[in-house]
């Protein structure tokens, strides 16, 4: 790999999680284990509890020494938590411990980049001459709104409170702002101003830190109805967008449609410094536990996301990427894509990819 950065040490916590998570994280590990061998970097690898595993084991979802792990390393590889046997209504539920673990980390900015492999058009409803170009970025707010707030129960009414400050959502819109500027200069901001007060909030901070900060950045706003149903219909339209927390939750599987499957899209949860903590966007899919069948793509390309912003390993990144694109166009796809490929299948064509594409850097 000519050109490349001297070797790097890093240290990353690896979360594998419920159902799927084991899975498709041992496939993402044994990517990063193949990038550190060709490149002599060293990457000390140290696994943690987390969601269900970690109820069974120890009663909490997000135990002190997981939290600890995570803060001695550089990333967290994480994979996937929840499941059936923790239910909505258990007392203690493996996804508080990712909501733990995002707010105490402090990773306010969530990064869930789109694009399309012309090789999986087929495994989008989608019309190939829609999807076809589609590079969009949804920078999804992750520490505030309606997920924090309080929440109770009071006889027969429930009650949960959304709010934002203002320096919650400057943040977050200063990230996708600078995002936007390297890239094509257009940021879609979403919300839902003409009934929330916290979504009017949200519109005048991104109008007023756009304007001052990012005059070469081209703003609009989108309410997220109409968001929703643009999104699949011209797709290509979007460069960068920016919202708030439930609304890019439900945004991204909706646009992972447009990849073709929700196994394949990635993420960056970022705070102020490098440090960050990188899942694919789905969950534990219990419905295809265990069976060798998930697809590990969207958890790969998390880790390429990994060796970029936290490792500064921009060369590495992108050759994971080309990797992953090289085993789907070789035809390792997986259920979700229309394959008969097996998790460790297509793990290992995009070893195989990375490996000669070195030799050949
Ligand atoms: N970040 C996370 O850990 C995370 C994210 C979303 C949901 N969850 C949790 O996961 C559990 C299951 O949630 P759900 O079923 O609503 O959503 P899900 O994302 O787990 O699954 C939705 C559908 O997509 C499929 N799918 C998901 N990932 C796939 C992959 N890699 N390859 C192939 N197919 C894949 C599943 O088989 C399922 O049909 C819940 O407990 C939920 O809270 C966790
Ligand atoms: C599991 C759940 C708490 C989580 C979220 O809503 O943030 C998930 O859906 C996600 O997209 O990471
Ligand atoms: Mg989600």
């Amino acid at each position: 790999m000519s050109g490349a950065p001297a070797p790097v040490k890093a240290r990353i916590a690896v979360l594998a999680g419920d159902g799927i998570g084991p899975e498709v994280t041992e496939q993402a590990v044994r990517v990063l284990e193949a990038v550190a061998a060709a490149r002599g970097h060293v990457f000390t690898l140290e696994d943690a509890l987390v969601g269900g595993a970690a109820i069974d084991a120890t009663g909490s979802a997000l135990p002190e020494e997981t939290l600890a792990a995570c803060r001695r390393s550089d990333a967290v590889l994480f994979g996937a938590i929840g499941g059936p046997k923790w239910g909505p209504s258990a007392k203690v539920r493996p996804e508080q411990g990712l909501l733990a673990l995002r707010k105490g980390l402090g990773l306010f900015a969530n990064l869930r980049p789109v694009t399309v492999n012309p090789r999986l058009a087929g495994a989008s409803p989608l019309k190939a001459e829609v999807i076809a170009g589609v590079d969009l970025l949804v920078v999804r707010e992750l520490t505030g709104g309606i997920y924090f707030g309080e929440k109770r129960r009071e006889g027969a009414s429930a009650f949960d409170a959304c709010t934002y400050t203002e320096d919650e959502v400057a943040r977050v819109v200063r990230v996708a702002a600078r995002l936007a500027r390297g890239r094509r200069r257009k940021l879609t901001s979403v919300d839902k101003a003409n009934v929330l007060e916290t979504s009017r909030l949200w519109r005048d901070v991104a109008t007023r830190v756009v304007k001052e900060e990012f005059p070469e950045v081209v703003l609009d706003h989108h309410l997220v109805d109409s968001c929703a149903m643009q999104l699949v219909r011209r797709p290509a339209d979007f460069d960068v967008v920016v919202t708030e927390n439930m609304f890019g939750d439900i945004l991204t599987d909706e646009a992972s449609v447009i990849a073709g499957s929700i196994g394949l899209l990635p993420s960056a949860s970022l705070g102020e410094g490098t440090f960050g903590l990188y899942e694919p966007i789905h969950g534990s899919a219990p419905d295809i536990a265990g069976r060798g069948l998930a697809d590990p793509y969207g958890t790969i390309a998390s880790a390429a996301m990994l060796l970029r912003h936290s490792l500064g390993l921009e060369r590495e990144a992108a050759l994971v990427e080309q990797a992953v694109a090289r085993a789907v166009d070789g035809g390792a796809l997986t259920a979700d894509l229309g394959g008969s490929t097996s998790t460790e299948a297509a793990g290992t064509a995009v070893v195989q990819a990375l490996e000669s594409l070195v030799a050949v850097a």
